[in-house]
């Protein structure tokens, strides 16, 4: 369980990313904080791991307070996942799915093992593992960035909009991949994004931040999809205008179009697994 209590993030140029939040963030689950541009996703997710240091307030992970731990080791213990993969463009996809075992002293041969069984995970093809990241596509170096979040079997993983580069089917294709990777291990998982969808696919919690890191609204999708808490969510997730208000098709059976008279899926007489 990793806990804020009442944090705030001031940068030295007087910036106050974020105002006094307060949130849990429970094991095994994916919590994503969502949010337009500069409301303080990335200062919060980011001081998980004391990349950014908190002004004041207090974050304890399973009850220990981080800021008595040694940076280096608690950041080496937490996985940690950015836009573009933040790969080392040097080295090959094997070294740098290793990073942190081998700084952690992993031997050469084990480390390399390990990474391995990672590209199988997060499916890439092994005979890659000697390419630079530059030969590899934008999706592919995205799994890269994963298997090397994951590499030192952390606990906790942090993502920074890791998807954000990659077209919207890539992008799909490593949502689907997440889910199972996170069904599979149990992660703790925080994920940033400003993508609704991308939230609604991935979190089992979900904050929505306005500036300044305040809560507009927590819960999982279909609270918040049904329970909007104020107009800025509504108008966030795209309720205020209708647009997720779905209708069956005059002309279309069980075809069920939204606010835009899209059509958008068919309806199932099912309940939904
Ligand atoms: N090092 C810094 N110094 C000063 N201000 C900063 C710094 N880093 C971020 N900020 C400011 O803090 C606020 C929150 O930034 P942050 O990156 O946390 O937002 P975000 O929600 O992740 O945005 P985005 O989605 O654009 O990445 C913004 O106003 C930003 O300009």
């Amino acid at each position: 369980m990793i806990e804020f209590t009442s944090v705030t993030k001031q940068y030295p140029d007087g910036t106050v990313a974020v105002d006094d939040f307060s949130g849990q963030f429970p094991p095994h689950q994916t919590t994503v904080l969502l949010g337009s541009s500069g409301c303080g996703k990335t200062t919060i997710l980011r001081m998980v791991n004391r990349m950014v240091e908190a002004s004041s307030g207090t974050i304890t992970i399973d009850g220990e307070n981080i800021a008595q731990r040694d940076v280096v080791p608690l950041r080496r213990s937490i996985g940690y996942v950015m836009q573009n993969a933040g790969l080392l463009p040097h080295r090959r996809v094997i070294d740098n799915i290793a990073t942190v075992p081998l700084l952690n002293g992993t031997p050469k041969a084990e480390a390399h093992a390990r990474a391995e069984e990672l590209m199988d995970l997060v499916g890439l093809d092994r005979s890659m593992a000697r390419r630079y990241p530059n030969q590899l596509s934008g999706g592919q170096q995205q799994r890269v960035g994963v298997a090397r979040g994951l590499a030192a079997d952390p606990n906790i993983l942090l993502m920074d909009e890791p998807f954000g580069a990659v077209d919207p089917l890539v992008r799909r294709d490593l949502q689907a991949e997440l889910r199972r990777i996170q069904s599979e291990l149990g992660k703790t998982i925080v994920f940033v994004t400003h993508d609704v969808e991308e939230a609604f696919t991935l979190g089992d919690q979900i904050i929505i931040l306005a500036n300044g890191g305040q809560v507009a609204q927590r819960g999982t999708s279909e609270e918040i999809l049904a329970h909007p808490a104020n107009d800025f969510v509504a108008g966030f997730i795209g309720l205020a205008q209708g647009e997720r208000t779905l209708h069956r098709s005059p002309d279309g059976g069980g075809v069920l179009v939204d606010g835009h008279g899209r059509a958008v899926g068919v309806l199932a007489e099912e309940p939904a697994p």
